[in-house]
């Protein structure tokens, strides 16, 4: 069986696009996009994203994706961007008369809309974040309680930490200097800690600006990657709630820039950064 695929990233965070719009299951299964995101042995890339047929009526399409470690997350920020640039493709390559710039796409986080804007960025309505305990899912505080500047002890420190669910569960640090953080040793420790259920992806934040953050981060399931969508977004909602940036704000990642927007009006926070694709294979 020979399977078609695209790679592509967004600021770095790759992922192996599967064009799976002819079956609602993915046409690869966990053990399998394990071996092909293997930097070594395969083709390399920090997950596998599917483009599903729509899941309602409402929708245009579904999003599914597998972690590099076989494990499937709610949402991904980056690979939403990537996924719009790859439908629109396939739309032009299918010849469809007005081509779209706009999905709406199922994800197991809900409907998430993105759309391709005019210098080929991509513009994500990502939804509103959500904030209780029982939401990320993390027993650190009580069920129906907000996580804010919350102590946590992991590596013998005490950590002051906000928990923020974009869809999936993010544990937002804010350091002096996030160049001096270990983030190979430390990481690990926060996606397992006992506090988080469904384990968590962990970033650490230096505010450079009330409009400028710099953010690193472990990935649950992914561990270090160049840059994470919904983790800038949960960065900039704890940085709002903790009154240490404004509602719009650069998150400066190790791959690059993302500009996170928290709406005043309808909650929602919108993203907006590149995608792009990087080459087309066989499997
Ligand atoms: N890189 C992603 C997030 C991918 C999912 C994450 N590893 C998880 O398990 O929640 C992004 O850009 O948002």
């Amino acid at each position: 069986m020979s399977i078609e695929f695209s790679k592509y990233h967004g600021l770095g965070n790759d992922f192996i696009l599967i064009d799976n719009r002819d079956r609602d299951e993915p046409r690869l299964d966990r053990d399998r996009a394990v071996k092909l995101c293997d930097r070594h042995f395969g083709i390399g890339a920090d997950g596998v994203i599917f483009a599903l047929p729509a899941a309602n009526s409402e929708t245009d399409y579904t999003m599914r994706i597998f972690n590099s470690d076989g494990s499937e997350p709610e949402m991904c920020g980056n690979g939403i961007r990537c996924l719009a640039r790859f439908l629109a493709d396939l739309e032009a390559a299918r010849g469809r008369e007005t081509p779209r710039s706009t999905f709406r796409i199922h994800t197991l986080a809900g409907t998430i809309v993105p759309q391709i804007v005019a210098d080929g960025q991509v513009r994500v309505d990502m939804g509103v974040p959500h904030l209780l305990a029982r939401e990320i899912p993390t027993t650190l505080v009580d069920a129906e309680e907000k996580a804010i500047d919350r102590s946590m002890e992991v590596a013998d420190r005490q950590w002051s930490v906000t928990c923020v669910s974009m869809g999936n569960p993010h544990c937002i640090t804010f350091v002096e200097d996030v160049a001096a953080i270990d983030l190979e040793k430390i990481g690990p420790l926060f996606e397992h800690h006992p506090v988080f259920p469904q384990r968590t992806n962990v970033e650490f934040v230096e505010v450079v600006a009330r409009d400028r953050l710099k953010m690193r981060v472990w990935e649950r399931g992914a561990g270090i990657t160049l840059a994470c969508g919904t983790g800038a977004c949960a960065t900039l909602v704890a940085g709002v709630l903790t009154g240490r940036c404004d509602r719009a704000a650069t998150v400066e990642l190790p791959g690059g820039p993302l500009a996170i927007e928290w709406s005043g009006g309808d909650g929602r926070i919108y993203m907006t950064g590149p995608a792009e694709c990087v080459f087309t294979g066989q499997i």
